[in-house]
């Protein structure tokens, strides 16, 4: 029996030209790089969830915490299977240069920034799908 949909929420936190990656281990998406985020607990908003997930994995503060897209993803390798639908958010640091912190060693190999024109593979599949969609969480340049 499938457990029914549960919400995550997911955070670009950008700085320059670059988004913040850590490598999960965990049932899912093991050894993929993703942003950091979490499971919606009850009663919080979207904006609360990603403040606590950020500082939760990596210790950073963030703000300007924005909506930017919701994803549906349904992982079926997982030992259980999962559903998720992932809210998107972006946001930048309080501080430009605080150092992002392995919290969670548990549940990450580490977290680093990367250049959107170059990030590391393989990517956790929803941000790989979001990534062929030909998203991008930078505002569209004007030229
Ligand atoms: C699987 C994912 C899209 C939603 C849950 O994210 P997560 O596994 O990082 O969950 P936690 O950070 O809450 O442990
Ligand atoms: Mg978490
Ligand atoms: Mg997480
Ligand atoms: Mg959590």
């Amino acid at each position: 029996m499938s457990q029914a949909p549960v919400v995550g929420v997911a955070v670009f936190v950008v700085k320059g030209d670059k988004v913040l990656l850590g490598r999960r281990r965990s049932s899912v998406g093991h050894n993929t790089y993703a942003l950091p985020g979490g499971h919606l607990e009850f009663g919080e908003s979207f904006e609360e969830c990603a403040a606590r997930e950020v500082k939760e994995e990596t210790g950073l503060d963030i703000k300007d915490i924005q909506f930017i897209t919701v994803t549906n993803n349904v992982f079926t390798e997982a030992a259980k299977q999962l559903h998720v639908v992932a809210v998107i958010m972006r946001a930048s640091l309080v501080d430009p240069e605080q150092l992002p912190q392995n919290v969670e060693p548990e549940k990450c190999d580490g977290w680093d920034w990367y250049d959107w024109k170059n990030l590391p593979q393989p990517l956790f599949q929803p941000l790989e799908t979001m990534l062929k969609n030909g998203f991008s969480p930078f505002p569209a340049k004007l030229n």
